[in-house]
Formats: C-alpha cells, structure tokens, sequence
C-alpha cells in the first residue's frame, strides 16, 4: 500500500502529460490537432510536434502493438492517448522515456512485447519511409561547381546514380542513402537529395538563410522544370507567394526576361517581394491584385502562366492531421470552383500564351482531374501534354485513367512511392490553327 502511494506520488513529466491531453483532445475531435498545437504555450513545442507526427506517421502500427500487447486492458488505470505517446517515444522517438511514474514504467515493462510487434511491421511496408531533405540551388547566387565544392569541403559524401537507370533503381537508391551521403535528383540537376536525419542540418545552413539554397520538395521542383521557359520569356505566376516557384522560374530563365508575379494577399506579397529580392532575381515584377483581375493590358506578352492556386494541401507530408483522408466536401466544392475559375483565366485572357502549367499540392480529384477536365471543356483551344513523356517516360504515378485522355497526361508524386510531398501537375498547350495565331 505504502509502496503504491509511493510510485502514483511520481509525476508523469509535464511534456508527455500534455502531448497525451493535445492528442486526446485531437482524438475525441474536439479540435483540430493543427488548433490545440498552436494554442500550446509550453517551452517544449517542438519536442510536442516531433512525437505528434511520430505518431500520426505510424498511428495504425502503434495502435496495433497497443491492441496485441494488451497493455491498456491489463492497466485499466492506464489513459490511452498516454499510453500511445509513450509507446511512440520509446520506440520511434528517444527510445527512452524519462522519469520513474507508473506509467512510464509499466510501458518501459512492454517494451520487448511491443519491439516483438512492431519488429515484424518494421521490415513490412506499414512504416512510412521518411522523406529526405531535398535541398534545391538557387543558381541565381550560387553554380553548381561552388556547391559540389562546398560539399565536399563539409565532408559529405557524392552517391553518384549512374545514367542511365530505371525510375524505381533511383528511388531504391533514396531509401538506401546513407546520413553522410548525397544525391543529384534525376529528373532535376539543380536539385540535392540528403538523408531525412538531416533536415535539421540544412535548416540551419547558412547557404539556406542566405537564400543560396532553397528548402524546397521534388514535386514543386517539377513544376517549374516542366513549364520550362526560356531565357528571356514573359511569364505570368498567377498565385506567387511565396515565391519558391517564382525563383526557380527565374533560375530556368538564367535571369533573363520577364516574371509577372501576381500575389492577391498583402503579407504574404510583403513576403514574395522580400524572398525574390534575397534570392537575387532581377526580373520579377511583383504585383498585389486578384490574379482574376490580370490581364494583358497590365501583364503584356505573356506565354508561358504557372497556375498554382490555394487547394487542400492534402498531399503536404508535414500537415499535422490525424486524419490525412478526411475530406471536407463543401470546403473541397468552394476550393475547386475557385481553382476552375483561375485556370480558365489564364487560358482565356492572355492572346500569347503557349503553354500553362497547373499544379495543387493536393491528392483529390477534385481539385486536379476535374479542374482540368473541366478547364478543357471551357477552352478546347488546349490540349494536355503528356507530364510523363516530358520526363522521358521516367516517371510512375500519373492520374486516374477514368479521366479519359486526362488522367494519363497528368503526374502525381505520391508521398509513400515517389519520397515527397503529394503533388499534382498538368501540362497544357495552345493548339497550333490559324485561328489562334495573334
Ligand atoms: C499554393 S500558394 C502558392 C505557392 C507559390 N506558388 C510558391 O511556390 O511559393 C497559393 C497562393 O495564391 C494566393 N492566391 C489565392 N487566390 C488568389 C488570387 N485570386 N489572386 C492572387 N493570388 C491568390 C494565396 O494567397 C497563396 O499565397
């Protein structure tokens, strides 16, 4: 008796008691996770995120090990959310758990069950690869060569993926990377590829602070490679900020030409302005309006238009939700209209236009086939073009072939296949007749 008041007079450490209240709170849909995080005031914020996404990364095999074990139902005083955050702690986060309360030491006692549980999930695919950190160079302030040289100088360790290779050799090839190692992308030669342990590294980076660098995920890397314009083009970015497109536009363009950068929200175009300015782009005309408002009396000579409206944001890996395929039809219904709206402007209202790159960062088909089945409706003086031939047929996850002559012209990158954020992209081009010639 003496000995039980003892060990209940031991706390549970305030981080893993408040974790387990967010997450219950989460669970019982009170609130959004995103809302109760950010309404959290305590110190240790980012250590609340790191397990929180743990969790959520490989929320069906720790409830399961849970389940298996039968710890909560042979500790009925046990509370679940906190049982789950220190299962996620101590065997995907620190691998220890700090402090002596009851519960800390009835889950360490389960520690061999719940390794023997999810030691079969681990070599399966039921535990997320994690991301790496791809780190795009800003080729406006800094060329390759100084890049490779002040790699080598910080001892990282080139893997070089010898061309030419199957799509899924080099995917292969990320999962195996080593932490001290990097890799050139294959689709983008600009864009660098290191371990995910390193995310915390490169955040941190100089090069990265001075804009030299560019935090920056392979599928939005895609999309600005695949409208392509050359050196001296006149391009329109219709939804810019922040910018990280329009730099990489501008890196395409070796500086030379024209950027439209078109950005409705006046802090986030503060921020536009700031970001392109830093990172060195010399022909960037930054512009606070509703893009729909846009036309060519104010953006003349356009032909080339990045599409890249507010969506979902489905596809974004780091989106803390605990439940990433909840969809919210009404709100998906207003986003759609809206995404209909803005790519038909820019098929309609600019007379030299030769190409037009959409793209979402979300998974549904609602803001992506459909847009674009939908957008070809109203303007059939455009066709698709084929994202993945433009990839030289090296590429996998197009989109859903029920989309007749759309689904297939489409790419995806899917977070668990491609290791990035889940984007979607389309390609479309002025049909050649006489009749749309200016
Ligand atoms: C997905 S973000 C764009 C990201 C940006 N392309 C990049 O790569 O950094 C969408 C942006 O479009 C802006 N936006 C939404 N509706 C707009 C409109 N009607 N006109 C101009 N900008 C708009 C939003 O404020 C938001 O900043």
């Amino acid at each position: 008796m003496e000995e039980n008041k003892f060990k209940h007079s031991i706390k549970v450490p305030t981080q893993y008691r408040r974790v387990a209240a967010v997450l219950k709170a989460a669970l019982e849909r009170k609130k959004s996770l995103k809302s109760l995080i950010f309404e959290e005031k305590h110190a240790r914020l980012r250590g609340m995120q790191a397990i929180l996404k743990q969790y959520i990364d490989n929320r069906g095999v720790i409830d399961e090990a849970i389940t298996q074990t039968k710890i909560l139902e042979e500790n009925p005083r046990l509370s679940s959310a906190l049982c789950k955050i220190l299962v996620t702690e101590l065997i995907f986060g620190r691998k220890k758990l700090i402090g002596e309360s009851k519960p800390v030491l009835t889950v360490s006692q389960y520690r061999e069950k719940l390794e023997a549980n999810l030691g079969g999930a681990v070599d399966t695919k039921n535990i997320k690869v994690l991301k790496p950190r791809y780190v795009r160079v800003n080729t406006n302030l800094l060329n390759m060569a100084d890049v490779f040289e002040m790699l080598a100088m910080e001892e990282w360790r080139k893997k070089n993926v010898a061309d030419p290779r199957s799509y899924n050799d080099f995917l292969e090839a990320i999962r195996e990377l080593e932490e001290d190692e990097y890799m050139v992308d294959m689709h983008l030669e600009d864009l660098l590829i290191f371990h995910s342990k390193q995310k915390h590294y490169w955040a941190c980076h100089p090069y990265v602070k001075e804009k030299k660098l560019m935090l920056q995920d392979k599928g939005t890397c895609l999309v600005a490679e695949l409208l392509n314009p050359p050196p001296g083009a006149f391009v329109l970015d219709m939804c810019a900020a922040p910018g990280m497109k329009t730099i990489h536009v501008s890196n395409i363009m070796k500086n030379k030409g024209k950027i439209y950068a078109v950005e409705q929200n006046i802090e986030r175009y503060n921020l536009l302005r700031n970001m392109t300015n830093l990172a060195g782009c010399e022909i960037v005309d930054s512009i606070n309006a509703d893009a729909l408002t846009i036309d060519s009396n104010r953006c003349p000579n356009v032909e080339y238009i990045l599409v890249d409206p507010s969506c979902s944001g489905s596809g974004m890996q780091n989106r803390m939700s605990l439940d990433p395929d909840e969809k919210d039809p009404a709100r998906l219904k207003r986003l759609a209209g809206l995404q209909i709206k803005m790519l038909s402007h820019a098929l309609k209202s600019f007379s030299n236009v030769k190409r037009v790159v959409y793209s979402t960062c979300s998974l549904y088909e609602e803001e992506n086939e459909q847009v674009i089945q939908r957008c070809l409706e109203l303007n059939p003086q455009f066709k698709l073009l084929s994202g993945k031939k433009a990839l030289r047929n090296k590429w996998n996850n197009v989109g859903n072939s029920n989309y007749k002559n759309i689904g297939k012209n489409c790419l995806y990158t899917k977070p668990d296949q491609d290791h990035a954020d889940g984007i979607f992209i389309a390609i479309l081009e002025k049909r050649q007749s006489k009749g749309n010639d200016e």
